[in-house]
């Protein structure tokens, strides 16, 4: 984790297709703080997720993440944050121990069992993925956020699928991170969060 890291965004212009979404966008992240983008279906919330984390390039703009401009070369942006965007994202022939260790090969035998039963997945932990269901595939997915050391955090729709007890507990996860100096930028339809964040809103 970096100690008081900051995003700041200014003048972007995103084209997909034929469409321009989020011309003009600006907002800063300052650490211990979340942004929830919000926008009707098509405005542009999972692109703009996706410009921040280096997936897709913004035709105009500016992208500076702790002082460094990042625009042209997303590269240290990318070594500090997580994406998690909205398919699940998990692999479904693997089991769920062996998702885990696609992204945290060396974890400690002891570690990836306290974060199984956390998630409420100790009973699953040798289960080919694909025999799951859509909420408990998610909590694969959510692993990543016990585990990552990032600071910046791009979540698209993470409580998608989940269950009351599920959405508890990614954001306490959440929460912990913002606690710790982490930033949060998420996209959810969900209308009350346990934590504080602010609104930036993305018009059609
Ligand atoms: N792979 C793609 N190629 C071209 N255009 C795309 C692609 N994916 C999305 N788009 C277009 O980009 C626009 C924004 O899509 P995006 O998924 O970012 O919106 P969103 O706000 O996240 O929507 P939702 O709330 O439905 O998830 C839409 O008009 C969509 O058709």
């Amino acid at each position: 984790m970096q100690p008081s890291a900051s995003l700041a965004i200014s003048d972007l212009w995103i084209e997909r297709g034929d469409r321009d979404l989020c011309k003009g966008l600006a907002f800063t992240l300052q650490a211990g703080e979340v942004v929830r983008i919000l926008g009707e279906n098509g405005a542009g919330k999972s692109s703009l997720l996706k410009v921040i984390a280096g997936i897709l390039s913004p035709l105009e703009g500016k992208i500076v993440y702790s002082g460094e401009d990042v625009t042209l070369d997303r590269s240290t942006l990318q070594q500090d944050s997580l994406y998690i965007g909205h398919s699940v994202g998990v692999k479904g022939l693997l089991t769920v121990e062996e998702n885990i260790r696609c992204y945290y090969p060396s974890i400690a035998a002891s570690r990836l069992a306290s974060v199984l039963a956390a998630l409420g997945l100790d009973d699953q932990s040798d289960a080919l993925v694909k025999t799951l269901s859509a909420g408990q595939m998610r909590r694969v997915a959510l692993a990543r956020l016990w585990l990552s050391d990032k600071t910046l955090w791009l979540l698209d729709e993470p409580f998608a699928s989940l269950d009351a007890t599920g959405v508890a507990l990614a954001e306490e996860q959440i929460k912990q991170h913002i606690l710790s100096g982490g930033l949060v930028i998420l996209t959810t339809h969900q209308d009350v969060l346990s934590f504080s964040y602010r609104d930036v809103v993305l018009l059609s």
